[in-house]
């Protein structure tokens, strides 16, 4: 029997920009049931690629080019190339909707996007993702925050080919110990490691900004994992936090992310929500 006085809901629809590591793991796990949410489009640069394994899913998504995503759905998930944010997320704030960013570090760069929520009344939402304890340093900024630094350590893999790397002809392969190779602030590790660092810039938008936080990278050949080490002073309290992200089937990006971004769609209905 259906209880009479459970309000009716209609499902928010998710569309899914990207299907890499994180925009699968996402897509089947809306597709197992998530409260509220219905799988409704995804996105893929080539999708005859993804053909066997979307057919297995219990309802088939729509298939779609990231312009026509915003047509059918009312929140996005971005989790392609940064260099596409601004494509796929625009449509959706620009129309009062939800766009969910992976590729943080490009929104440095588009960050006109916020003026463009503001405007519509859309909401841009940076998961914690391959990170820890953003909801410790929201909360810290919200009293005042001394200091952020990062030290993140990966393996060769999960750095090679970045742009600061190839740009300064670091030679990475060949490395027997772990080699600093960058010292700087999140956003110019944001231009240097477009697609490894999008947690320096997360951090960064939770506490005190991508000019004031503090970052270090090491090349590291002895780790199997893309280690993120974070120090906080504020008034409030000092923390430290690290998290070893076992790598996904990209070595640039560690598995906690996809699930991060399932916890977050689980908490947009849930009758109790925990952290902040
Ligand atoms: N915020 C965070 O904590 C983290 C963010 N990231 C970022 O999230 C994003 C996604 O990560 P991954 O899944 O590992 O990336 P990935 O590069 O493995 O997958 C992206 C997918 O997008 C597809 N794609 C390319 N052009 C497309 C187009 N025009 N339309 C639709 N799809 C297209 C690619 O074929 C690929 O399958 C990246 O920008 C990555 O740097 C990754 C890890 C952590
Ligand atoms: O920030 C990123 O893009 C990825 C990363 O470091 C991780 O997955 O540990």
């Amino acid at each position: 029997m259906t209880n009479p006085t459970k309000a009716t809901r209609t499902d928010l629809r998710v569309a899914i920009a990207g299907l890499g590591p994180i925009g699968t793991k996402v897509a089947q796990a809306l597709d197992r049931g998530i409260d509220g949410l219905v799988l409704a489009a995804v996105s893929a640069q080539n999708p005859e690629k993804h053909r066997s394994w979307l057919g297995d899913l219990a309802t088939a998504p729509a298939v779609l080019g990231i312009e026509k995503l915003a047509d059918v759905a009312d929140i996005v998930i971005e989790c392609a190339p940064a260099k596409l944010i601004r494509s796929i997320v625009a449509p959706f704030v620009g129309s009062g909707k939800t766009a969910v960013v992976l590729s943080a570090g490009a929104l440095l760069e588009n960050e006109d996007l916020i003026e463009l929520a503001k405007q519509s009344g859309g909401q841009i939402v940076v998961p914690t993702g391959a990170l820890i304890g953003l909801d410790a340093v929201t909360a810290a900024a919200v009293g005042k925050i001394h200091s952020v630094r990062m030290v993140t350590r990966k393996p060769v893999q999960g750095l090679a080919g970045a742009p600061y790397i190839v740009e300064n002809n670091i030679d990475i392969e060949r490395i027997t110990e772990p080699l600093r190779i960058f010292e700087g602030t999140a956003r110019e590790a944001a231009k240097g490691f477009p697609a490894n660092l999008n947690v320096a810039v997360a951090l960064s938008l939770a506490g005190i900004g991508p000019d004031r936080t503090r970052l270090e990278i090491w090349a590291d050949p002895t780790v199997t994992r893309n280690i993120h080490r974070v120090e906080v002073e504020s008034d409030a309290a000092r923390f430290s936090m690290s998290i070893e992200n076992i790598p996904s089937e990209n070595p640039k990006t560690g598995r906690i992310t996809a699930l991060s971004v399932i916890a977050y769609l689980r908490k947009l209905h849930a009758p109790l929500r925990v952290g902040t």
